[in-house]
């Protein structure tokens, strides 16, 4: 159960404002969808979250606590592109989040915690649609089974958060379709908080409990970098999906 909170977050690189005035609550198991213009900032925010860039003021919180200074295992990402690594099989893909949870100087498992990581990494491999899949290398496998496999790869440290950035903006509508309904499954039973950035209202609409707009509110001609983007839209999606997204038992997972 965790809660992100931004207390007036501003960010700027070298004097450019990229987003001002940002304060949030993002309640427990919310999945939030961010849209908005290119540029005005998504990304950045996200980065913020992970603790790959830093509020230049106000302050990011998770669960009252201010964010640790760099990336934790609690933070899952996948981005649209490149989350998993083309030189490891799919197994090896997976057990990669869970040794660098492990140990951050040796990252490898052995005996006893290797067989049981392994043991984890096929459950989420099954659990994502990947089980016949698993001794191959992400170059064999379509766009939608590399995201499932990035997914997979996010979770596998069981994180409290999981950051998307544009995860399935490059696959086709059949396919991304798929996934969705894969997205709210593992959503709904890791009970984590997901926000994730699209491109695509209708998937902002079909996958979020809330839509957050960024835009910028004032423009300069004369001073284009004094105003940032901030959130001009706070949508909260009806219904709401907690209830209606059980997941019906003896479920069925594509494999594309
Ligand atoms: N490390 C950086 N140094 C300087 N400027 C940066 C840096 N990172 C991002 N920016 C600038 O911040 C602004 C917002 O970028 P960001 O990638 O967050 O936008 P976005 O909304 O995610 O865009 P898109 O929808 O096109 O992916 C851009 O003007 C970008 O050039």
């Amino acid at each position: 159960m965790t809660t992100i909170s931004l207390q007036n977050v501003w960010k700027e690189y070298e004097g450019k404002v990229v987003l001002e005035k940002l304060s949030l609550e993002i309640a427990p198991q919310s999945f939030v969808a961010l849209v908005g213009p290119s540029g005005c900032g998504k990304t950045t925010f996200l980065r913020m979250l992970l603790s790959e860039e830093t509020p230049t003021r106000g302050r990011i919180l998770i669960d009252g606590a201010p964010l640790a200074p760099e990336p934790t295992v609690d933070r899952g990402v996948v981005f649209q592109r490149y989350s998993v690594f083309p030189h490891l099989t799919v197994t090896e893909n997976v057990l990669l989040g869970k040794e660098f949870a492990q140990s951050k100087f040796l990252g490898m498992l052995y005996g006893k915690a290797r067989r049981k990581a392994l043991e984890e990494a096929d459950a989420l491999l099954a659990e994502v649609g990947l089980t016949g899949a698993a001794s191959k290398y992400p170059a064999q496998l379509s766009g939608g089974m590399q995201q499932r496999l990035a997914l997979a790869q996010a979770l596998i440290t069981r994180p409290k958060i999981l950051l998307l950035d544009e995860p399935f903006g490059a696959l086709d509508p059949g396919i991304k379709a798929d996934i969705h309904v894969l997205m709210l499954r593992l959503w709904k039973e890791t009970k984590m908080t997901v926000v994730m950035v699209t491109h695509d209202l209708s998937e902002a609409f079909r996958l979020g409990t809330r839509v957050l707009v960024f835009e910028r509110k004032e423009n300069s001609a004369l001073e284009p970098d004094r105003f940032g983007a901030t959130i001009t839209r706070d949508i909260d999606v009806w219904p709401p999906k907690h209830a209606a997204w059980a997941t019906p038992a003896g479920k069925k997972t594509p494999t594309h």
